[in-house]
């Protein structure tokens, strides 16, 4: 007899929240890709018709009808002739809204399979939109609408925990967040004879993650067997999360297929042929496995007489296992945010980017992010990916013959960076950010903006009659705040202004977005004007930690071939907001801050992902740090960092929107859900701290 061989397609589709006519054209394009693959079967993200991200767009009803809409096209079309179409979106089942899988087969509704466990940790709202079903095992008649009925000829379908059984294999859904949970759907399947398991998700991009990913999806066929078959969104969807792709197929704990991670192509599509014989029999040899599915409770099967794999004349051949590709953070910070930026220009109309660039680690890291986006682009379109060039030339403003040849090229028609400098900027950052500009191709201006900076403390003396002077010249802190920080913010205002005009200088239309480069750890301290060039329209580095990004500034030298990043690194981080003065040391943002970045990075892991108030900190701290401070030092530095983080948590909310990249982000719009008005001397948390770092009976050491 010979084996069940299958071929199956999962995806990685660059959906867009609300955008149904896009969305339903990307399904279309991939099914039609799965069809030419010879596949019987194509699963795709989730909620893959609205885009994952549409958020309170969900309590309308109209995302649910335009669902529907876009199904009825999808049957209308006869796109599931011969292949199950898998394809998710919201779907209203006895008043309830429930987020789902819908089975299409020859113009018919297979089976509808609501999600079970929902996500709701740090970025994920899905149990304000949906509910969990509950009843397991169990399913009930789904009214179908009216248009459906009448395409379908089916009044009902199936609705709940089902399982499909087609004549030749036996398949089912794991939705994201359940492939997760401890008690995880893939057991109970496996034990209940399910042979291909199905996951379409929509997980985003975060540093480091995508192992997680992949140890959970080899860990539940290895132990239990199976096929694991996972879809995944991937791009920018309307929000700060990047969906990162890496549809994937594993069989028996290996994987046979795997899509890429970041990509500039709207449609991906992975498949595999797999034995689901190599199933049975893997299974077969593991007797606890087998103990325990013979009192597993039966899973709820819907019989379709349809056959998924190949015929016995067919010829093809089994796939097999592949070395998994996993991206270095440097390159995870290179390309992620990149394709991010690609997706929010292309969808916002915009005629490309402006970047205040102060020849600095953050704002260079940015620009150096662009070039990238710039390098992926000229590369996939030179690779023949004939729909993205049309996109590029569009953004790009290219004439007709114009070629799309160099990156630089690009890139000197989508980056504009400007050096804003006054009396106190240095030689030193003003060349290192007109060699680095030069080597991206970005369009560059160096100006002086002290004529501008002039005429507010000009206008502020009209106004009192006094003038504040820096701390160097006598002035008090608050005056020495005050003129650096006008400074900072005027640039602010300039970077608007020439993101409205430079491109009706350069003789080309729209306007530019302005890039904001405050990297995360200076988010959490607070260590920027509010409402200096650290507002912008968005920021692709605001949830990446300066040590990523001093390591990605060492890696982009070679990799992305801007040499003047090594001098960049070099550097020391500096605002250049103070006057030099002879003799004294440059004004540098670890003594500003009284922590270092490597510090902040240890409070923001704290903090935010091992759950520490300040005296929970201070006990960690004291372990990590015991031979190297005093438990009185370790007791300040706890106390600095939270009095800092307390005094500024006000500016988390007005962050300029960023590329979520981080598990410490403070962004208080989406992630990271914090008051912002603190009393800044945590009077009974540091008093514990105190009995903890110098106990009363212990000799005051302090
Ligand atoms: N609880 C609260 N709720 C809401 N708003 C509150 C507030 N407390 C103060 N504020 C507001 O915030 C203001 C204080 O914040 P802000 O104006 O940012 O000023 P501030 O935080 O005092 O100073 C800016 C800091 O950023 C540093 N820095 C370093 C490097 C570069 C740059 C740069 O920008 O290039 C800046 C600079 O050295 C300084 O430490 C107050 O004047 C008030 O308007
Ligand atoms: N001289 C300058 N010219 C242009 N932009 C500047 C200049 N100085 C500062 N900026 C902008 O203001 C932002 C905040 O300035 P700050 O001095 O805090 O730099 P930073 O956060 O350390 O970043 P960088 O490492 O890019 O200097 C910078 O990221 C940059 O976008
Ligand atoms: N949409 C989901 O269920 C995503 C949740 C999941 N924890 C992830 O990050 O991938």
């Amino acid at each position: 007899m010979r084996h069940r061989l299958v071929t199956l397609a999962t995806c990685n589709l660059n959906q867009f929240a609300m955008d149904f006519q896009g969305n339903l054209r990307r399904v279309i394009l991939s099914i039609e890709e799965a069809k030419q693959r010879g596949a019987t079967y194509r699963v795709g993200p989730e909620l893959e018709l609205t885009g994952y991200g549409c958020e309170d767009h969900f309590f309308e009803q109209d995302t649910v009808e335009h669902s529907w809409e876009c199904v009825a096209e999808l049957l209308r079309g006869g796109h599931s002739q011969g292949l199950v179409v898998d394809v998710g979106l919201p779907v209203m089942h006895r008043g309830v809204r429930y987020n789902c899988r819908v089975y299409l087969l020859n113009g018919h509704i297979l089976l509808i399979r609501p999600k079970m466990a929902l996500a709701d940790d740090g970025n994920y709202r899905e149990s304000r939109y949906f509910t969990t079903w509950k009843r397991l095992r169990q399913v009930e008649a789904h009214g179908l609408p009216q248009e459906l009925q009448a395409l379908t000829n089916q009044r009902t379908c199936p609705f709940g925990d089902a399982v499909l059984c087609f004549r030749d294999a036996v398949l089912a859904a794991e939705t994201c967040e359940e492939l997760f949970t401890p008690d995880a759907p893939h057991i109970a399947l496996a034990l209940g004879g399910v042979e291909v398991i199905a996951n379409g998700s929509g997980s985003h991009h975060q540093l480091r993650k995508l192992h997680q990913r992949l140890d959970l999806i080899r860990g539940a066929t290895a132990k239990a067997g199976g096929v694991y078959m996972y879809a995944n969104q991937r791009g920018c969807d309307g929000n700060r999360l990047y969906y990162d792709g890496s549809a994937c197929i594993a069989v028996n704990g290996q994987v046979v297929a795997q899509g890429s991670q970041f990509g500039v192509s709207e449609v991906e599509v992975v498949s595999a042929t797999v034995d689901l014989d190599e199933v049975v029999s893997y299974r077969g040899a593991i007797s606890s496995l087998q103990e325990q599915a013979s009192r597993a409770p039966s899973v709820h099967n819907v019989d379709v007489d349809f056959s998924l794999c190949h015929g016995s004349t067919s010829v093809v051949l089994p796939s097999t296992p592949i070395e998994l590709v996993y991206h270095s953070p440097e390159q995870e910070i290179a390309y992620g945010p990149a394709c991010w930026l690609w997706d929010y220009l292309r969808r916002s109309g915009a005629a490309g980017f402006l970047l205040p660039l102060s020849g600095g680690a953050d704002s260079s890291s940015t620009a150096a992010i662009v070039g990238s986006m710039c390098q992926m682009l000229v590369k996939a379109v030179q690779a023949g990916d004939a729909e993205l060039e049309a996109e590029v030339r569009r953004v790009g403003q290219y004439a007709n013959a114009e070629p799309i040849a160099s990156a630089a090229e690009l890139a000197n028609k989508l980056l504009c960076t400007v050096y804003m400098g006054t009396v106190n900027s240095s030689m030193d950052t003003r060349q290192r950010a007109a060699r680095l500009a030069d080597q991206i191709g970005a369009y560059h201006l160096d100006t002086n903006m002290d004529s501008a900076v002039n005429a507010m403390a000009a206008l502020f003396r009209v106004i009192t009659g006094r003038q504040p002077r820096f701390k160097a010249e006598g002035g008090s802190l608050a005056e020495n705040l005050a003129l650096q920080n006008i400074q900072a913010r005027l640039r602010m205002v300039l970077a608007f202004f020439l993101a409205q005009l430079l491109p009706w200088v350069r003789a080309r239309s729209g306007f530019l977005l302005v890039l904001g480069s405050a990297n995360v750890d200076e988010g959490l301290r607070g260590y920027l004007t509010k409402y200096d060039c650290s507002s912008a329209d968005i920021n692709p580095i605001g949830g990446i930690s300066k040590a990523d990004l001093r390591r990605f500034l060492v890696w982009a030298v070679d990799e992305l071939g801007f040499d003047e990043l090594t001098e960049v690194h070099r550097a020391a981080p500096t605002a250049e907001l103070e006057p030099l003065l002879p003799g004294q040391p440059a004004q540098t943002d670890e003594q500003d801050m009284g922590m270092t970045y490597e510090e902040l990075g240890i409070y923001g892991r704290l903090r935010k992902m091992q759950r520490c108030g300040p005296v929970a900190m201070y006990r960690h701290l004291q372990l990590l740090w015991q031979h190297r401070y005093s438990p009185a030092q370790i007791a300040d530095k706890v106390k600095t960092f939270f009095r800092f983080y307390s005094i500024n948590r006000h500016k988390a909310t007005t962050l300029t929107p960023a590329y979520h990249a981080e598990s410490y982000s403070p962004d208080d719009h989406r992630f990271d859900h914090r008051q912002f008005l603190y009393n800044v001397r945590w009077p009974w948390q540091f008093a514990k701290i105190d009995e903890l770092s110098c106990p009363k009976d212990a000799p005051n050491v302090r």
